[in-house]
């Protein structure tokens, strides 16, 4: 099994696409290797080399690690093709890591130094075209892939998590996207909501992607910010990416959990989501559509919680410069004054077996949007630029629809609705959670667990084997909607790690409402 991968790679090989033997290096005395290209990786077989009889190469550089491939002329009429690759390389011990390989290779055939600059731009652009991801195909339409070369708006916060964004940015980054033939722009935010404002009022049509270096609440501000604009549904059509800059980074540790990566935290998680940017491959992300009774419409694309997790993540902050060390004593510190909050817990379940049958439904009944007391238009005549309907939500004032399931107990430790894998780097919360699984991971706590048995949950996320304790105080349910119903304003809520008013709030999941660089 490659290093730093939980699946097993394709085998290498199939047919030679081009073949030649050239200098293995740039300068003119390197020694010849004979070079074949697949469409999955270069083979390189060297005189006398290792593989000696056997038909295998010496080396086999995989395409699917390669970034970027560029030709230049050399000395004595000669030219070189280049090609960087971040392939894992494991340490003995701990996560293996994408690491830079970078390999040259020398074209002389003859003295006419335009014939081997040819050569080279063939070998280099045949690469680059090969190194292109292959779009999956299993799920329609969904996929795509970023142009070459590509324009990407950098939205950073030098406040995030440790406050090195700007930094690790600059070192890490950087230099593997202008490999990869990516141009950014980087725009510095100087205080809080300043990117939601930029992208919320700026023309971004030349942009070809939009990058956010920093938190999750950095990209909490842009999705909200390019969701209030008049042309949301083209906007939200650009593909985001997140690289890891904050001290929770939970989606940028679901994508590299979808990628199919080892767990890796820090610069590692950096190298694999800079480089998932670099493949270019992006996909559709589910987002959730909450409302609150004060008549707020926010979209959330990590999760919305309540209590002990939204207490830990709020009371933490102040210890943001520990980076994702913060979370482990916020835990601690909250488990020693352990709180119970009181209020009614409603959700639309998935799987309707798991719920009430649907009622009737009334067809004169009107449709609202979830905002307390609105009423939606019927379905086709929205006004151009109206946000999406909340079809599966009434307004807040009313009870739930009769087919909803309401949780008998109404005191809990925590309730937590997540809609990706990862609720920080090392907290695998919903094993199951996909970028447009169309569902909500919903978790509650009951009242009446002990601190002991909390604790036991929480080292058991970083696995992801909670729920494997059948803890009687920890329930699941993939829902499509939700409700919750403080009955006094106390405690924190929260939205993708923000802080959040406490009031009643509700929330549906709408599929594929973004789009976001993804690895798989
Ligand atoms: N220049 C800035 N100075 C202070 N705060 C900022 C600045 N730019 C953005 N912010 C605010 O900082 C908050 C947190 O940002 P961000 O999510 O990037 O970091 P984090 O909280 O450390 O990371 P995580 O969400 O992973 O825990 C956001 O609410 C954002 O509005």
């Amino acid at each position: 099994m490659a290093a730093g991968r939980r699946a097993p790679p394709e085998p290498g090989g199939g047919p030679v696409l081009l073949q030649g033997i050239f200098g293995a290096g740039p300068t003119p005395g390197a020694a010849a290797c004979s070079l074949a290209l697949t469409a999955r990786e270069l083979q390189v077989r060297r005189p006398g080399g290792s593989s000696g009889g056997s038909t295998g190469p010496d080396a086999a550089l995989r395409l699917a690690d390669c970034v970027g491939s560029a030709a230049f002329p050399a000395a004595a009429a000669a030219a070189c093709f280049s090609l960087v690759c971040y392939p894992f390389r494991g340490p003995r011990w701990g996560s293996p890591a994408r690491q830079r390989l970078e390999r040259t290779f020398r074209v002389c055939l003859g003295p006419d130094a335009e014939g081997n600059l040819r050569i080279a731009q063939a070998w280099s652009r045949r690469i680059r075209e090969l190194s292109v991801p292959a779009v999956p195909t299993q799920d329609g339409d969904s996929y795509g892939v970023l142009p070459r070369p590509c324009r990407a708006l950098v939205l950073l916060n030098p406040q995030s998590g440790a406050g090195r964004a700007l930094e690790d940015f600059q070192a890490v980054v950087q230099p593997m996207l202008a490999e990869a033939d990516i141009a950014t722009t980087v725009f510095v935010t100087e205080r809080p909501h300043h990117a939601h404002e930029k992208v919320r009022d700026e023309d971004l049509s030349q942009w070809d992607t939009l990058v956010v270096m920093a938190g999750d609440g950095l990209l909490y501000e842009v999705v909200n910010g390019l969701m209030e604009r008049p042309d949301w549904a083209d906007i939200m059509k650009k593909p985001l990416c997140i690289l890891p800059g904050g001290s929770g980074n939970a989606l940028a540790a679901s994508i590299n959990h979808y990628a199919g990566n080892d767990h890796v935290a820090k610069k590692k998680l950096l190298t694999n989501c800079a480089f998932i940017l670099c493949k270019g491959l992006h996909t559709q992300m589910d987002l959730v559509s909450l409302s609150t009774a004060s008549g707020k419409r926010l979209f959330s694309f990590l999760g919305f919680g309540w209590g002990f997790i939204s207490d830990v993540d709020i009371d933490s902050e102040k210890y943001r410069r520990l980076g994702n060390a913060r979370f482990t004593l916020g835990t601690l510190q909250c488990l020693a004054k352990l709180r119970v909050y009181q209020g009614r817990l409603s959700y639309l379940p998935a799987d309707p077996e798991q719920g009430t049958p649907p009622a009737p439904r009334d067809p004169h009944a009107p449709v609202t949007n979830g905002q307390a007391g609105c009423i939606l238009p019927p379905a086709g005549t929205e006004a151009p630029g109206a946000l999406p309907a909340d079809s599966l939500l009434v307004p807040l004032c009313q009870p739930v629809p009769a087919h909803w399931t309401v949780v008998p107990e109404e005191e809990f430790v925590s309730v937590y609705a997540i809609y990706q894998s990862h609720l920080g780097t090392n907290l695998l919360m919903a094993p199951a959670a996909q970028l447009h699984d169309g569902c909500i991971h919903l978790f509650y706590l009951k009242a009446g667990i002990s601190r002991v048995a909390l604790l036991k949950i929480f080292l058991a996320m970083a696995r992801g084997t909670h729920l494997d304790l059948n803890c009687p105080h920890l329930r699941y349910v993939p829902v499509r909607a939700f409700r919750l119903e403080p009955r006094a304003a106390a405690g924190i809520m929260t939205v993708d790690g923000e802080a959040l008013a406490c009031e009643p709030v509700q929330g549906q999941i709408h599929s594929r409402l973004c789009r976001v660089l993804s690895g798989s």
